[in-house]
């Protein structure tokens, strides 16, 4: 990928995206990160060998593509001081931001850009991340390829055809790493009190998890198939499950999948005034 990529905002998600990026072989000149503090660049600089800028628009002038990274309440006025270098470079916009929608922050940059909104997550850092993405219409094909080649080397790509979607996408997976890692702390909790060590609950919670998800990614089974196939009739594991069932454990899941997308949706009226 011989594009310029700079990312404005190098907090955890610029980073995990970073991280995987060079992993899968971008080389490292060509990325540029930016923050406010000298402080926050010197480790990513120094661990990654990527450039690093304090200033904006210094950093979005050299760029094919923009990766906007900053947190939502504060992209209003980013883009706004971006948007002279954005109008006169115009290279393809990417934010990452939950709940901001491509027109909005279109018009905070002045307007008819090639807007690519995308929804990932940090395990892209490890290169198993999983982007939902949107174009809006001034997006061509080969902006679209480029966006897609840019998410795929840390992960899968998802392409949607309504924005909305993305709110439903920050709830399977945006956000979902933080369920995952919820299970694996209860689970660690669970194993300390049924007299293991901490360190071993972890490992060997963490190591299931790791199975169990391959076994799905690679299994022509559903995940039901796959979950009835460790359960013996009469035995320990449907004794778990039904404890699960019995306690609504599904109807938790939805709904905080349910308040994770109407959060997304909410942000957007707040931050977007409409
Ligand atoms: N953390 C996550 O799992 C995910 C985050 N996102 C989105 O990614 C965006 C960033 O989130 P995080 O990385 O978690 O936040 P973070 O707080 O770790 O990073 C924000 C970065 O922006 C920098 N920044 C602040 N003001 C700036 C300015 N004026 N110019 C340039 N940089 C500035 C900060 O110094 C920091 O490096 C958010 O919009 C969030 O919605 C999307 C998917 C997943
Ligand atoms: O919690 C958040 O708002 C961000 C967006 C998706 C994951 N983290």
């Amino acid at each position: 990928m011989a594009n310029k990529i700079t990312f404005i905002g190098a907090g955890n998600m610029a980073s995990a995206i970073i991280g995987g990026l060079i992993d899968s072989g971008v080389t490292p000149s060509d990325i540029t990160a930016t923050a406010p503090r000298e402080s926050e660049l010197e480790s990513l600089r120094s661990r990654l060998g990527i450039t690093t800028q304090t200033d904006n628009n210094a950093a979005a002038s050299q760029a094919d593509v923009v990766v906007l990274a900053v947190k939502p309440q504060i992209m209003r006025e980013v883009c706004e001081d971006l948007s002279d270098t954005i109008g006169k470079h115009k290279p393809l916009v990417m934010s990452i931001a939950a709940g901001l929608d491509a027109a909005t922050i279109d018009q905070w940059l002045g307007g008819d850009n090639a807007m690519v909104r995308c929804m990932p997550n940090t395990p892209s850092l490890v290169g198993r991340g999983a982007s939902g993405l949107y174009a809006n219409a001034r997006v061509s094909d080969d902006q679209r390829a480029l966006a897609t080649q840019l998410m795929e080397a840390v992960g899968i790509v998802e392409w949607v055809d309504e924005e909305p979607l993305l709110d439903a996408v920050t709830a399977v997976s945006g956000s979902a790493p933080a369920y995952f890692f919820l299970m694996l702390e209860a689970m660690e909790d669970a194993g300390v009190t049924l007299g293991l060590p901490a360190d071993t609950a972890r490992r060997l919670a963490i190591q299931t998890a790791l199975g169990a998800a391959t076994m799905a990614q690679q299994s022509d089974k559903d995940p039901a198939t796959l979950k009835q196939n460790v359960m013996s009739p009469g035995g320990t594991t449907e004794r778990a499950i039904q404890h699960m069932e019995d306690a609504k454990l599904r109807t938790t899941i939805a709904d905080a999948m349910q308040a994770c997308a109407k959060r997304a949706q909410a942000m957007s009226r707040e931050l977007s005034g409409h």
